[in-house]
């Protein structure tokens, strides 16, 4: 039984993922877990997208590697995919989402070839995410969230930590 909820934030590149991760992790005392970091540090790698200008992830080594801390509890998740994690070890997942020009106007600031772009604004349009997580957890386990201004960030953070309190609270009185 876990006394620390583990939360998935995922979404489109851009979108705000890690701004809202650090956030929530100073606000609560959860550990963030940059998967793309993650997976570097950890070997998790297996080859290069050249195309894509990206790193592969081999999921079932990034699993294992994971195994053997995030079960116990108190863990954010930050990464642009979600349904490879175990419902089992997940309490709430955040889909942060963007609107599309000001999805754009990021990317575009990172530089990012055509292609890649092009296939970030598709799957945030498309909401590719959303569906991914609605098809891998619970209706009630998942929360849409927009990330379009410094405002949206401050409300979410701030919505995400009373979840957590609230959390905490419903575990301690065995709920
Ligand atoms: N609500 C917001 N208001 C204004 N700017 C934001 C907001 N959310 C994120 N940003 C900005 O957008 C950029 C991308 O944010 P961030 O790196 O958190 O996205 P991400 O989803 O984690 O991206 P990636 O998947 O590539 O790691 C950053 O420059 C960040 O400051």
């Amino acid at each position: 039984m876990r006394t620390n909820p583990n939360i998935i934030i995922t979404g489109t590149p851009g979108v705000g993922k890690t701004s809202h991760a650090e956030a929530v992790a100073e606000a609560t005392g959860l550990k963030h877990i940059q998967i793309n970091k993650f997976a570097e540090e950890n070997g998790c790698y297996d080859g290069r997208d050249e195309e894509l200008g990206s790193w592969i992830v081999d999921e079932d080594k990034l699993l294992d590697a994971l195994e053997k801390e995030v079960p116990e509890g108190g863990y954010i998740l930050d990464w642009h995919a979600c349904d490879l994690f175990p419902k089992s070890w997940i309490d709430l997942v955040v889909v942060i989402r963007c609107d599309s020009d000001i999805l754009y106007d990021r990317l575009a600031a990172r530089k990012y070839n055509k292609k890649k772009l092009e296939e970030n604004m598709d799957a945030e349009i498309m909401q590719v995410l959303l569906e991914e997580a609605r098809g891998a957890y619970d209706e009630q386990q998942i929360v849409e969230i927009q990330s379009n201004k410094l405002e949206d960030l401050d409300e979410n953070v701030g919505r995400m930590e009373a979840w957590v309190r609230l959390w905490k609270k419903d575990k301690q009185f065995g709920h």
